[in-house]
């Protein structure tokens, strides 16, 4: 994920040279990036620290970490579940702290961001939004309960959507269509709409009224995924669960 934030920021403008990955692994960087094995024994300084890894490495990972944290560093993080609380815990030095919930979507500038700051007036907190900006469209959250929900609904949305794509793919190869043409239909479909309902005043759901003709085969279809609120049914239950693993993954964090 946060290879994917490097390539947005990147392709925003951002200057190669101004990022320093800190990874172990030695992954895969663009061009101009600087790789290091460690934090730097002289500290981070001033520099905006993101932690990228996986929430159940916290434990194992931040105590290496938190001597080079200090008061004039901003510590972001991009962990699922892992609560501001936990993360001053880990990190009692760091300035300002602040939960960035980014998708995969920010690597071509068209991601949404979630952001919680612990507090929004401190030193570096304006910079960490101006830098979720560039991303896509990031709003601030004044609720950290929100965040959880966030997590499901932009950092899990993209595969819910991935789902429903692949749905419409199937369902189109099953009635006959050649599977790469349904599959590349169906994707141009959904970018299609998505992009033309993000431009329009209208509600999703005005839209979708409008593309059903009356007596049309529209309303046929959007009367099996209306019927018992069948679509909306299954997609809030997936949000629920997606955010409540969220909140139990905040619960491990602070064991
Ligand atoms: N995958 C997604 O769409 C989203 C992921 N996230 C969050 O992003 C984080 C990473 O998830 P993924 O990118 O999916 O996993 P990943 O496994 O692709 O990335 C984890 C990275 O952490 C690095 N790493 C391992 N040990 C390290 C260490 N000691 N120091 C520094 N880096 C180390 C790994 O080399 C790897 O590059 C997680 O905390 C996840 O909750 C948040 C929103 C969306
Ligand atoms: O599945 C996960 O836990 C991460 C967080 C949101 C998207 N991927």
């Amino acid at each position: 994920m946060a290879g994917a934030m490097l390539k947005g920021w990147i392709g925003a403008g951002e200057a190669p040279g101004r990022f320093q990955v800190v990874d172990p692994s030695h992954p895969d960087l663009p061009p101009g990036v600087n790789w290091h094995e460690g934090p730097p024994g002289e500290g981070f300084g001033d520099a905006v620290v993101q932690l990228g890894f996986k929430p159940q490495m916290l434990g194992d990972i931040a105590p290496g970490l938190a001597g080079a944290v200090g008061a004039e560093t901003t510590l972001t993080s991009i962990m699922a579940g892992v609560e501001l609380a936990s993360l001053r815990a880990a990190f009692p030095d760091a300035g300002a702290i602040v939960r960035v919930m980014p998708n995969m979507p920010v690597a071509i500038g068209k991601g949404a961001v979630g952001l919680i700051a612990e507090d929004r007036a401190a030193p570096g907190v304006e910079e960490i939004g101006a830098l979720a900006g560039k991303l896509g469209t990031a709003e601030w959250v004044a609720d950290e309960a929100l965040i959880h929900v966030l997590t499901a609904l932009v950092g899990s949305g993209p595969a819910f959507v991935y789902r429903y794509i692949d749905a419409l793919a199937r369902g189109g190869e099953r009635l006959g269509l050649d599977a790469d043409v349904s599959r590349r239909l169906s994707l141009a479909m959904a970018e299609g709409a998505s992009a033309l309902a993000a431009g329009s005043g209208e509600s999703p759901a005005a839209l979708a009224d409008r593309v059903a003709s009356p007596g049309g085969t529209t309303r046929k279809g959007l009367d099996v995924l209306d019927d018992g609120e069948a679509l909306a049914g299954v997609i809030g239950a997936a949000l629920d669960a997606a955010t409540a693993r969220a909140r139990e993954m905040a619960e491990e964090a602070k064991r």
